[in-house]
């Protein structure tokens, strides 16, 4: 019989990995269940998704064999305690919440429970999702796999010791908002010099898009990358040397070392 996968909370990320499971065309709206706190959401995601909605956090946890916690860290708790007795036999539970630890999840339940820690990101939606992960002793080679499977079904995985999965949320998790905002000033930028807006925009966007690409299939250092653009006494390295004086390296930086301290700090002890 085909899996239920469940999803406890069903907000902005959980409808992005939702959307790339279905397009990816590995799972079917049927087999999906999902709850929310708000009538609103269930509405919102079974005209959008199609799939199974329901205000019981208890039921999508009975029915689930891969059971997503797609709620903020700071609601773990009742969630938890809500659906400790409900729990599938042999369920995974996957928690993609910033900080919150294994033994957090699985302190709330029996002695072996199955548990994966993973932090994705909202491309998913598109396909393009990277996510980490770090799973329990309890889940074996083929329930990771499973879970893996679905995960590649709308991005990249990347397996990791739990110890460094707080460092994740800087780096893949949270950084495509830095990356909107450049794409933003880019286009503002555009803008200024009389462009239209969508030209804009798309002129930006692609201009980000096939730089990533450069340095994923390249295998080129981002340095020799950026070389290659730099022309001597040329116009883009005005550009640089100005972002350089503005320390643009360094914003980054402590951007990500904020958003790490922040991030161990959602999970709570
Ligand atoms: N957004 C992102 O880019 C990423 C987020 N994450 C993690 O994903 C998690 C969710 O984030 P995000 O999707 O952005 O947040 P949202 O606020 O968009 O979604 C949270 C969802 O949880 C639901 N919810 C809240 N309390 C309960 C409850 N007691 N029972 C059932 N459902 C509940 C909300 O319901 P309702 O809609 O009715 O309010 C909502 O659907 C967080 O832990 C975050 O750290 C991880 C990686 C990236
Ligand atoms: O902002 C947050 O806390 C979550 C975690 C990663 C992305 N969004």
């Amino acid at each position: 019989m085909k899996q239920t996968i469940g999803f406890i909370g069903c907000g902005k990320m959980a409808q992005a990995m939702i959307g790339g499971m279905l397009n990816s065309g590995l799972v079917a709206p049927q087999q999906i269940m999902a709850s929310a706190r708000s009538e609103k959401t269930l509405e919102y995601v079974k005209g959008k998704f199609n799939i199974l909605t329901t205000e019981s956090n208890v039921s999508v946890a009975r029915e689930s064999d891969v059971l997503f916690l797609a709620i903020q860290p700071y609601g773990h708790e009742d969630v938890l305690t809500e659906i400790a007795e409900h729990l599938k036999a042999n369920a995974v539970i996957v928690t993609i919440a910033a900080g919150v630890k294994i033994e957090k999840v699985a302190s709330f339940f029996a002695s072996g429970v199955k548990v994966v820690r993973t932090m994705p990101n909202t491309p998913s939606l598109v396909g393009a999702g990277m996510t980490a992960m770090s799973a329990n002793s309890e889940v074996t080679r083929e329930e990771l796999q499973n879970v893996i499977t679905l995960f590649k079904s709308f991005g990249e995985v990347e397996l990791l010791p739990e110890s460094q999965i707080d460092a994740i949320p800087a780096i893949s998790g949270s950084s495509p908002a830095y990356v909107y905002m450049f794409i933003e000033a880019l286009a503002d930028g555009g803008v200024r010099q009389g462009l239209s807006r969508s030209q804009s925009y798309r002129l930006a966007a692609q201009a980000v898009l096939g730089a990533a690409k450069m340095v994923l299939e390249t295998g080129k250092h981002p340095g020799e990358l950026k070389d290659q653009v730099t022309s001597p006494g040329g116009a883009t390295i005005a550009a640089v040397a100005t972002l350089e004086e503005e320390g643009m390296r360094s914003a980054v930086l402590k951007a990500m070392e904020s958003c790490t301290n922040r991030a161990k700090e959602l999970g709570g002890k």
